[in-house]
């Protein structure tokens, strides 16, 4: 159905713009019927068994590096690493709340005004901006998360990956080799999904010439919603709660008998498996092995099963776990506190967001759709 308003015919509204395709991209592409994914025409598991600076290289640029090419990117990244006195000053005093995401904000917004380049909007300059956020990020949460329990800040391990580095800042000490593997494979699988909320909203940001860090902010600021990313930390909320296996099926029954949403499962666009999921289960799987308790494994794995088999009876159709469900199930297992949950989401989600900044850009026109007047 089409109606008339101001001049011109518009479109039914569809809610949630469900199935409205708003733009071309090509930083990644969904099948969601049949749980496909890739990244710039790389399937998920394929990526998944490489680096995350490999994973950032190839969103942001578009293809794959060279040895070259990945030695001089990691290198850049390495050296970018690094925050100042001031910003940990900052953080010392914007870390009030019990939600990292709020602080991480403030200090990506201090990096900008702290950035010479924030202003020019020239291609060269934005991706200079998108390594040092991409760099910084770690390093800010595990700051914020030391500042918040009044300890010193540990300096980044240039000897590290990514995504190792980031659990010996949190920790002082380097994770085992498992959990290093975890936390990278973490950091590529989160690292984009097409027009997910967040990036739809950044790309919004972005069509207005406003800079990255505007946009970066404009996408975290949208990732927080328990709804989107923010899911992660209530599905570690509710791994506590539910404690043992036993517990799962009333635990389901009860809250969708009062309508209440259970955190990591659906999907807006997949019908089957996230291929995501299904690796971050098999790893987790592996950490809570390697650990010797598998409870919060078992935990989830129950509620995967009531989840399904009540979806299933009620529905017809099953529900399956999203991208934020075994991730939080291997933060548990990583010691991730949950209010930094949200945070260590976006530090994979950052190259996918400034790769979507500079495929808007690079062929912009405003994004402004239009409402039905009621
Ligand atoms: C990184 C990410 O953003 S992944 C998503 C993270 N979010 C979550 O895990 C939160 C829980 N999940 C949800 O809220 C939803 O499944 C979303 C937001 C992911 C997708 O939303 P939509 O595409 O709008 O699905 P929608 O909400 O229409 O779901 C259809 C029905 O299933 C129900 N449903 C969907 N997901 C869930 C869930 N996790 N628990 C209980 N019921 C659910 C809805 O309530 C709705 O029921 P209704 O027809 O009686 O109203
Ligand atoms: O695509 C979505 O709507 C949510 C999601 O899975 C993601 O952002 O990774």
């Amino acid at each position: 159905m089409h109606f008339f308003a101001g001049g011109s015919y518009l479109q039914e509204t569809k809610k949630g713009l469900e199935g409205i395709v708003a733009l071309d991209t090509s930083i990644s592409f969904i099948d969601g019927m049949q749980g496909i994914l890739k990244y710039r025409g790389i399937d998920i598991e394929h990526l998944a068994e490489m680096s995350y600076e490999t994973i950032s290289y190839l969103l942001i640029n578009g293809i794959l590096p060279g040895e070259q090419e990945l030695a001089a990117y990691s290198n850049r990244l390495k050296s970018e690493r690094r925050i100042n006195g001031e910003m940990i000053d900052i953080m010392r005093v914007c870390n009030y709340g019990t939600e990292a995401l709020d602080s991480l904000r403030t200090a990506i917004s201090c990096t900008a005004h702290m950035d010479h380049e924030n202003d020019n909007n020239s291609l060269d300059a934005n991706k200079n901006k998108a390594v040092r956020l991409i760099a910084k990020l770690p390093t800010m949460i595990a700051a914020l998360y030391r500042c918040k329990s009044g300890d010193f800040p540990f300096q980044p391990d240039e000897t590290l990956s990514h995504g190792a580095n980031f659990l010996y800042m949190l920790r002082g000490e380097a994770p085992s080799a498992i959990e290093a593997e975890a936390i990278e494979k973490d950091f590529i699988l989160s690292a984009e999904h097409e027009l997910n909320p967040s990036t739809f909203a950044l790309r919004i940001a972005a069509s207005t010439l406003a800079d990255v860090y505007s946009a970066i902010i404009t996408g975290l600021c949208t990732l927080k919603g328990p709804l989107h990313g923010g899911a992660r930390r209530g599905v570690m909320e509710m791994l506590d709660e539910v404690a043992v296996p036993e517990n799962a099926n009333n635990y389901v029954l009860y809250k969708l008998s009062r309508k209440e949403k259970i955190m990591g499962f659906g999907h807006r666009v997949y019908r089957t498996y996230d291929p995501r999921s299904r690796i971050f289960k098999d790893m987790a799987k592996r950490v809570a092995k390697e650990n010797g308790d598998p409870t919060w494994y078992e935990v989830a794995e129950s509620l995967e099963h009531v989840m399904y088999r009540e979806f299933l009876d009620v529905r017809g159709r099953p529900i399956y776990p999203n991208v934020d469900f075994y991730s939080a199930v291997i933060y548990k297992y990583l010691r991730i506190p949950p209010e930094l949950a949200t945070s260590v989401f976006a530090i994979g989600r950052v190259s996918g967001w400034t790769a979507h900044c500079f495929e808007q850009y690079a062929d912009n026109r405003v994004i402004r759709p239009r409402a039905h007047y009621i």
